[in-house]
């Protein structure tokens, strides 16, 4: 009997790239199959090649293929993008914008042409625009287009609320929205620590604070690094999505869906409550939001927008 694993591919060997590869290996999800351009061919099947080692120390079973060949990405089920250049200590991620939107160009026709039926992830920044890049270059219907940003915006948060109140990150819940900058919208109404809504265990301040570095957390690891941004929390965010699709788990996760109408915007990507499944998105959930978190969401809209019109 052969068993037929789900297949992932990443493309992108980078920080990112490989560290998905790795997770997504290590649980066990799916064969994973990681490619780079031709330049990085060797390197990319080094990683793969010593990823696959790991299998035997760590107990997993899943095949690592390193390529630059996209002929190997034949037929995956959910394909990745983190392929493209990171943002270096005062940079903003929009600066990325030229070189990133060819990429995604290149990228997504190498993926249609070899994977038709495939659910799109994209991690690429700036990331809500090239998640629109993607959708328009595929053809794909909306659902299978997703970007991937609100899942480490919440963490963050969650992160920094649980070191305040001393308390496990596991007991502590919270819904990033809008675009991947620094207008991004923590819903402080819909956070709470075991139940107990945040504002009745933190002061304003202390919420302020948080709320800030969460705004600001891409750049403060960007920062820390000297030479190239997170890749750890993002390429856990990346595999927990995917997680969601590949066991049709119908997760309430936060995505950048395609907006037709949703709170009132059109034809625009942004970091929205999604119920994730085989299908890709398969609702985008239409909270009520008060007067002043609808206009921080549509500030946030407009900054995203702003990035959208530089796009060819
Ligand atoms: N949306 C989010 O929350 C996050 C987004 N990012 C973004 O993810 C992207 C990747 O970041 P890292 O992995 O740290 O960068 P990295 O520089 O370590 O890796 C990028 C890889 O992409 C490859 N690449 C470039 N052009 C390619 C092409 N045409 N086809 C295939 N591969 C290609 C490069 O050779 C390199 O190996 C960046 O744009 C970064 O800003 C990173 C973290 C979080
Ligand atoms: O900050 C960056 O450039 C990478 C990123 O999107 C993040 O870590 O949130």
């Amino acid at each position: 009997m052969t068993l037929k694993r789900k297949k992932v591919s990443v493309i992108g060997s980078g920080f990112t790239g490989a560290t998905t590869a790795f997770l997504l290996a290590q649980k066990e999800l799916c064969d994973v199959v990681l490619v780079d351009i031709p330049h990085m061919e060797n390197p990319t099947k080094g990683k793969a090649l010593d990823m696959l080692e790991a299998g035997p120390v760590l107990g997993f079973d899943a095949q690592i293929t390193g390529t630059a060949s996209y002929a190997d990405t034949k037929e995956s089920d959910i394909v990745i993008i983190t392929a493209g250049i990171a943002r270096k200590p005062g940079m903003s991620r929009d600066d990325l914008v030229q070189t990133n939107q060819q990429i995604m160009k290149d990228v997504t026709t190498e993926i249609v042409n070899y994977s038709p039926n495939a659910i799109i992830l994209v991690l690429t920044n700036p990331v809500d625009a090239m998640t629109y890049t993607v959708f328009r270059t595929s053809g794909f219907p909306k659902e299978r287009v997703i970007g991937q940003s609100g899942v480490l915006d919440t963490a963050r948060f969650r992160t920094f609320v649980a070191q305040e109140l001393n308390v496990s990150v596991k007991d502590v819940t919270g819904f990033v929205l809008g675009g991947h900058g620094d207008d991004m919208v923590p819903l402080i109404r819909y956070s709470a620590a075991g139940g107990v809504p945040i504002k009745s265990l933190l002061k304003p301040e202390q919420i302020e604070g948080i709320v800030e570095r969460t705004r600001k957390g891409g750049a403060e690891i960007v920062n820390l690094l000297g030479n190239g941004s997170a890749y750890y929390a993002p390429a856990a965010s990346l595999v927990e999505m995917a997680e969601a699709i590949l066991k049709d788990q119908k997760r309430i996760l936060p995505s950048i869906a395609y907006l037709e109408g949703e709170y009132g915007m059109e034809g625009i990507y942004l970091g929205m409550p999604t119920i994730l499944g085989a299908n890709g998105i398969e609702q985008i959930i239409e909270l009520e939001l008060s007067d002043d978190e609808n206009k921080a969401l549509l500030k946030s809209a407009s900054a995203v927008k702003a990035v959208m019109e530089v796009l060819a």
